[in-house]
């Protein structure tokens, strides 16, 4: 579960980028984030991923008080939160299996659990026959599959998608949002997607919340900009 109480955050340059947000996310919810530039977004999942620090409130993600969380601690804690990106951030000198097991890797899974899991991630993610690829030989629609791929590896409790579909066309835009429903639907995991596509949200409909000026100004489970 994420809950956000009373969360305000300032950068240094005086810029409030969330003013008062109480938010409530249980698990196993899948939730559209959506706002104008500046209204934000990425500021909410800085804090949920330990990035950033709320000057005031409390940001509660599994129970863990991610503002109290020692430096140190961080990086475990991350283990248990997926993101991904608009851009893919996949290591290029590494095929695609290679990019999914180098994540298991750095958690110490052991070798067979590995091969197991990886294979796995390819069947879901469609694209075993590209195992041997490298990122440079496949589209922007497969790479971020891959992406995604990685980012679940480890079964995270929460997956986070900052514009996931920024950079694709409509179609390729539709694949992506089709396994991210898969994803939510076998493994029960929460998904938290940044989106500006007003077509995406008008046609898959979930809950979305609206920032505006680093206010919620509207959370409703209908979904669609349609509706509002
Ligand atoms: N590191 C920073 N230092 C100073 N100001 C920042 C910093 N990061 C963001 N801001 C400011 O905080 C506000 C919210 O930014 P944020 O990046 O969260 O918005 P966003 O909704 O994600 O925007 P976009 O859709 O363009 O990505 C903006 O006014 C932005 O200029």
């Amino acid at each position: 579960m994420i809950e956000l109480k009373n969360v305000t955050k300032a950068y240094p340059n005086g810029v409030h980028a969330l003013n008062h947000v109480d938010l409530s996310i249980e698990d196993g919810e899948f939730v559209y984030v959506i706002g104008a530039t500046g209204s934000g977004k990425s500021t909410l999942i800085k804090l949920l991923n330990g990035e950033e620090v709320a000057d005031e409130g409390t940001v509660i993600v599994n129970g863990v008080d991610v503002g109290a969380l020692k430096h140190r601690k961080v990086p475990a804690y991350r283990r248990n939160i997926g993101c991904i990106f608009q851009d893919y951030r996949l290591l290029p000198k590494l095929t695609v299996q290679e990019n999914i097991a180098f994540a298991l890797e750095v958690i110490g899974m052991p070798k067979k659990a590995i091969k197991t899991r990886v294979r796995e991630i390819l069947d879901l993610v469609d694209l075993r026959d590209k195992a041997r690829s490298y990122p440079d030989e496949l589209s922007g629609g497969q790479q971020q599959r891959v992406t995604i791929g990685r980012a679940i590896a480890n079964r995270p409790k929460i997956l986070i998608a900052d514009e996931p579909t920024g950079n694709l066309d409509p179609e390729k835009s539709l694949e992506i949002i089709r396994l991210l429903e898969k994803i939510n639907h076998n493994f029960g995991t929460t998904i938290v997607m940044v989106t500006h596509d007003k077509e995406l949200v008008d046609r898959f409909r979930k809950r979305t919340i609206i920032l505006d000026g680093g206010y919620v100004i509207h959370d409703s489970s209908a979904g669609g900009y349609k509706s509002l």
